[in-house]
């Protein structure tokens, strides 16, 4: 019996020599009408969907392929005498290939000013339907969702005059995949439509954006997924310019880095380590700002990632070209400190669009059989009542540099203890067990830098030796969220000390 291919496309890219292949195999080519005046056009012989059913394409085009001749010649198993029955009372033919993409949804809403019409006009109906029944009857009909494996299809036939069967089941699950993906984003912006705030199933879709020569280490299999709707200031909508491709690690330093600099309106810059901030600075122009972040650790820098959140220009590049770092992410370069910086072969310079909003994301993150599901942290100083605990108020200059402490305090692993003093920080106790540990690593990495500066810390003081170990530094004021049954302790003995100390009120757990 002669072979039928059913194809309705609306990404039309590349489906010419894929038509021509089937028609010189004799494949009688069924389709849609965009589709159809495209095969016509080239001279390739088509036949209607609307003569195959005996039915025009009706409400404007949302009931195009959905008939039983067409569903029938796609769901019927080939080797069910009731079924082949079946088709051929009812007079319907087997379909063995289906070449289809859906409308355009994802490219609709992300267009500005899409209305909610227009999405709701973008959701395929007949596409999903076609692909679906085709995958499920994979073992008789190729199902072929993705321009990109048009080739592959193509010599395939033209080597076998056929698909195999584990090309076949290997089209199907993309296929699948493909109207996941597709209903997902269309759950996506429905759902964001409707503020439903805890959906019963979480169904999120991402792209792949890279594969990975590897993950956290190099026996690990990685790769790297974007969000399709997302177009947050972050390291999955950068554009490298320059530089070997980016490693695992690297990704999820990026992130760490850029996430410090968005908190900031003034020109700041980040260096990052293994997810901590090693440095952070904030002064008027973004060169003096790198010096800063520099300065606060000239040791752990090395290697590291660093982001601003200014155009990088001559003088930063200079200062940037010194030192082995492995990434630089701003919003832009000059060309001048592009000149510069790409004379380092290695060195990864990539660009994000800074957005004048965060706007709140919800971060997912796995755990064995499970995803634990949270809004950003968008709080920073600027939105905290902060109130003053002790007798004495900080300083104007003790406030500038407790509003640094805060912001950075946020981005570092729990327990974290940041020490910051002219614009910069001077020393960062991350990740420890407990805070006075913490405490005594940020003061011993200051040293005599610590004589005259504020900390910060991510929660509240459960007892006052963290006070104790900041007084014994030469700490002269603290920002800490309160809050614990014994928080009197600690402000008595910041009294005791000397110390101003204030109040966020907010915790800043990172784990
Ligand atoms: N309603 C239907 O029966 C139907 N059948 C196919 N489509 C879609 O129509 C598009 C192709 O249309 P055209 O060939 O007219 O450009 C494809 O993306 C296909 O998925 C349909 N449209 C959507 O719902």
């Amino acid at each position: 019996m002669k072979k039928r291919a059913l194809v309705s496309v609306s990404n039309k890219e590349g489906i010419l020599p894929l038509m021509k292949t089937l028609a010189d195999q004799e494949v009688e080519i069924i389709s849609t009408g965009g589709t159809k005046a495209i095969i016509e056009e080239a001279g390739i012989p088509v036949t209607s969907v609307s003569d195959v059913t005996g039915f025009p394409e009706i409400l404007d085009g949302r009931v195009k392929t959905l008939h039983p001749f067409i569903h029938g010649g796609l769901l019927a198993m080939r080797g069910n005498d009731q079924h082949v029955a079946q088709l051929e009372e009812q007079q319907i033919t087997t379909i063995d290939y289906v070449i289809v993409n859906l409308y355009p949804f994802e490219e609709t809403v992300s267009k500005p000013g899409a209305t909610f019409e227009d999405a709701i006009e973008n959701i395929d109906i007949g596409g999903p339907a076609m692909v679906r029944a085709a995958a499920k009857n994979h073992q008789d009909i190729a199902v072929i969702v993705d321009p990109n494996d048009y080739e592959a299809v193509i010599e395939e036939i033209k080597a076998n005059d056929e698909v195999s069967k584990q090309q076949k089941r290997k089209l199907a699950a993309k296929a699948y995949r493909h109207t996941a993906s597709y209903d997902a984003l269309i759950a996506e912006y429905m759902t964001a439509q409707t503020e439903d705030e805890e959906p019963e199933s979480l169904t999120v879709t991402y792209r792949r954006k890279q594969s990975l020569r590897y993950g956290e280490n190099p026996h690990q299999q990685a790769s790297f997924y974007q969000r399709p709707l997302s177009n947050l200031t972050s390291i999955a909508n950068a554009t490298q310019l320059h530089g070997k491709e980016l490693s695992y690690n690297n990704i999820n330093d990026a992130d760490a880095a850029l996430a410090v600099v968005r908190d900031f309106q003034e020109p700041a810059v980040s260096a990052i380590k293994h997810m901590n901030p090693c440095g952070v600075g904030v002064a008027d122009t973004v060169s003096a700002a790198f010096k800063k972040a520099y300065d606060s650790d000239p040791v752990s820098i090395f290697g590291g990632i660093v982001a601003a959140n200014r155009e990088i220009d001559v003088e930063t590049a200079q200062q940037l070209k010194e030192i082995f770092l492995e990434i630089v992410v701003a919003p832009s370069f000059t060309d001048e400190a592009m000149a510069i910086l790409t004379e380092k072969k290695n060195i990864r310079l990539l660009t994000v669009e800074f957005q004048s909003e965060t706007p709140l994301e919800q971060r997912i993150t796995t755990v064995s059989g499970g995803a634990l599901v949270q809004d950003t942290d968008t709080l920073t100083f600027a939105d905290v009542d902060v109130k003053t605990a002790t007798e004495r108020e900080p300083s104007d200059s003790e406030w500038q540099e407790l509003k640094l402490a805060w912001n950075v305090v946020k981005h570092v692993k729990s327990n974290a203890i940041v020490l910051a003093k002219d614009g910069q920080t001077i020393g960062v106790g991350a990740g420890q067990m407990n805070r006075v540990g913490s405490a005594k690593i940020a003061a011993e990495q200051a040293g005599e830098r610590a004589k005259g500066s504020v900390m910060g810390s991510d929660a509240f003081f459960p007892m006052n030796d963290t006070v104790e170990a900041a007084a014994e530094a030469g700490v002269t004021a603290i920002i800490q969220p309160g809050g614990s049954k014994r928080d009197q302790d600690s402000i008595d003995k910041a009294n005791e000390l000397g110390i101003a100390m204030v109040f966020t009120g907010v915790r800043h757990f990172k784990h």
